[in-house]
């Protein structure tokens, strides 16, 4: 597909742009259950970051399949497509300097594979949401596990569906037994150690 087509190589480049916003950039990947609490997470991060005057961008599973994905479904073929399309656009956004935080169920070890391999080394933290099957769905916040339940939704993450769980992610959270506090300090702890961000800027 890329037959004839010619890498172009511009002079102001990921280090620069992220340089003049004064952070490293680099994508937090959130993964976990439906319900796990990767948004609520991923947005109290970002809120944080933006407290601080970091760039960051969030991209969340729902918000993109109501555009860029809105023509995929949840076979394990369309997710693999949806987190092919959101690995690209990270990549992107990676070389635009920014510090991306993604959250998607990506139940598949080799989907979230496939998106570090739109990635510069050490720019893809894994953040495994590990908030137990039968808490998500206690909470069951949209109602979709009750429908799953019933079979009005097929293929439905942890119900009629596979999760494999990251075999060696960078940070596990379980929202069931920590606050949003908590979580939002480690994490902002976590990209500190990486050397991501500087503490009191
Ligand atoms: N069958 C099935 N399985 C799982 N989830 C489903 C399904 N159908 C709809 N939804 C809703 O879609 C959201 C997950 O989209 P993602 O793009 O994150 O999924 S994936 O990464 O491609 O697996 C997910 O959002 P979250 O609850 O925020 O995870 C659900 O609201
Ligand atoms: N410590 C916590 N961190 C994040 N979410 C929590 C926590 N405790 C409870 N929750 C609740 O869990 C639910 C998780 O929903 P959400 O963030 O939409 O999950 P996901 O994006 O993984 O589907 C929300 O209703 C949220 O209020």
């Amino acid at each position: 597909m890329t037959d004839n087509i010619v890498w172009q190589q511009h002079q102001v480049g990921r280090e620069q742009r992220a340089d003049l916003f004064g952070h490293r950039s680099g994508v937090l990947w959130f993964t976990g259950l439906s319900g796990s609490g990767k948004s609520t997470v991923a947005n109290a991060l970002e809120q944080a970051l933006a407290e601080q005057g970091f760039h960051t961008y969030l991209l969340d599973g729902d918000n993109v399949r109501h555009g860029l994905c809105a023509d995929l479904g949840f076979s394990a073929e369309d997710r693999t497509e949806n987190l092919r399309r959101v690995g690209a656009v990270s990549g992107l956004m990676v070389d635009a300097g920014l510090l991306v935080l993604s959250a998607f169920i990506s139940p598949y070890r080799n989907q979230r594979a496939l998106v570090r391999s739109f990635l510069p080394e050490d720019s893809f933290i894994e953040v495994y949401i590990a908030t137990p099957l039968e808490v998500c769905e206690k909470r069951d916040v949209k109602g979709l596990y009750q429908k799953a339940r019933k079979g009005e939704i097929s293929h439905f993450t942890g119900i009629s569906d596979p999760y494999e769980a990251p075999e060696q992610p960078d940070l596990v959270i379980d929202t069931s037994s920590s606050t949003l506090q908590e979580n939002v300090a480690q994490l902002l702890q976590l990209l500190q150690q990486r050397g991501w961000i500087k503490a009191n800027r």
